[in-house]
């Protein structure tokens, strides 16, 4: 880096920057192990990240209430394609750029609800492995029957920077014409790390397959790429199975996920535009954290976070090493009695037929069973038999009322 180029990095921070560049060149694929400066430490754990699916639950049950099975797969995808920027660009746009999240522990739960126009919509999300870290997720709205539950991993390797696959999936189901989407999480690489402002690029291509037989697929690119622009997307969705053609496009994708898409039918007429800088968020309510369970992540963390948040480091390591002592003296105890820890929301499953079956249409698709520590599904039998301050079920109904 040139003298002149303009560094976010701390002045008292440029060596311990300079030597996670270093560390980093050279690290082992398991993001977690990662040692950061504490100006890049979030107070944010992965197990939030789940919420970013959700926070415009309006787009997302939108398609509960189309009759058409191709424009429902239409609606999906706008739904899909404005998820993007809270889960890939909020921190940046927040924080002033992407942090290092903090690592959730097994058994670390996030849960709360949004309520608004679509009625409530419940989020519960888990951490189900610490090694590899994989975090589950089970999002729904009764009022509008749709529901949404995934995990993912992340595998990473450093070349000229952080790249990152994602290992896992979501999958969309809605009750009314008892269809699923299985869609898949993009690669994306970290920029800006030289300057210590790091941010995220999505690339590559994902996609979103129906047991309705329409599949689209969505192409990122970036600064680099043909487009010239950041943050590009362009999608396009046709009819899938035997007999049916990719180039028998009925909808395309067009533009920027922090910025604006529009969605064009076969005869290129307009069917829907999206502004990401305009569309309203609604606020996620998570319990206050004194009637949280000690699971929930914002309690688990409360110490650690709070001094990050003063760049008190050595706090911060004291506090963060308490919590791994503690679940270091959990996994023995687990190993001495032969049995594994009891996950609050998610079980494992053997098969995930929906997925394997439309999984097929998705070039190099698989479940990557071994890379995230089994098939997890949400345990609707646990769920209903948490017990508070768990359950999210009774403050669902506590709420309604
Ligand atoms: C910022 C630099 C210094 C450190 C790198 C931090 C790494 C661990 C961060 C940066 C961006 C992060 C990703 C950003 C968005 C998502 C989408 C979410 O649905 C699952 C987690 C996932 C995939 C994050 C995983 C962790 C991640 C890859």
């Amino acid at each position: 880096m040139s003298e002149a180029e303009a560094s976010a990095v701390p002045p008292q921070s440029k060596g311990s920057w300079m030597s996670f560049l270093k560390s980093i060149s050279s690290f082992n694929g398991d993001l977690s192990s990662m040692t950061a400066p504490a100006f890049i430490l979030s107070t944010t754990s992965l197990t939030e990240f789940s919420a970013y699916w959700a926070e415009m639950p309006k787009l997302l049950c939108a398609p509960a209430k189309e009759k058409d099975p191709a424009k429902r797969s239409m609606l999906v995808l706008k739904w899909f394609l404005s998820t993007l920027k809270q889960q890939y660009a909020s921190r940046n746009e927040k924080l002033g750029s992407e942090k290092k999240p903090l690592n959730p522990f097994l058994g670390e739960l996030f849960l709360g609800k949004w309520d608004d126009e679509a009625g409530t919509t419940q989020l519960i999300s888990e951490q189900v492995s610490h090694h590899p870290p994989v975090t589950a997720y089970s999002i729904w709205n009764s009022q509008h029957g749709v529901r949404l539950q995934g995990y993912n991993a992340q595998k990473a390797s450093f070349k000229t920077t952080i790249n990152v696959r994602q290992v896992g999936h979501a999958i969309l189901h809605i009750d009314e014409f008892d269809e699923d989407y299985v869609i898949t999480l993009p690669a994306l690489h970290i920029e800006g790390l030289i300057g210590g402002s790091p941010f995220v690029e999505l690339e590559g291509s994902t996609y979103i397959v129906s047991t309705t037989g329409y599949t689209s697929r969505i192409d990122y690119s970036g600064r680099g790429w043909l487009s010239g622009k950041k943050n590009t997307i362009t999608a396009t969705t046709y009819p899938s199975g035997k007999g049916k053609s990719k180039s028998d496009i009925i909808y395309t994708a067009e533009g920027s996920w922090t910025d604006k898409f529009v969605i064009k039918d076969a005869k290129k007429n307009d069917v829907e535009t999206y502004n990401a800088r305009n569309e309203p968020k609604t606020k996620l309510s998570v319990a206050p954290i004194e009637d949280q369970d000690p699971l929930e992540t914002r309690r688990a963390w409360k110490k650690v976070a709070e001094a990050i948040q003063k760049g008190d480091m050595n706090t911060t390591s004291a506090e963060k090493s308490k919590i791994e002592n503690e679940q270091r003296e959990l996994r023995k105890a687990e190993r001495a009695e032969g049995r594994e820890w009891d996950r609050t929301f998610f079980t494992r499953a053997k098969t995930l037929p929906v997925f394997e079956k439309l999984i097929k249409d998705v070039p190099g698709g698989s479940l990557e069973i071994d890379q995230t520590n089994g098939i997890w599904v949400f345990d609707q039998e646990k769920a209903k038999n948490a017990k508070p301050p768990f359950g999210p079920l009774s403050r669902e109904k506590s709420s309604a009322q």
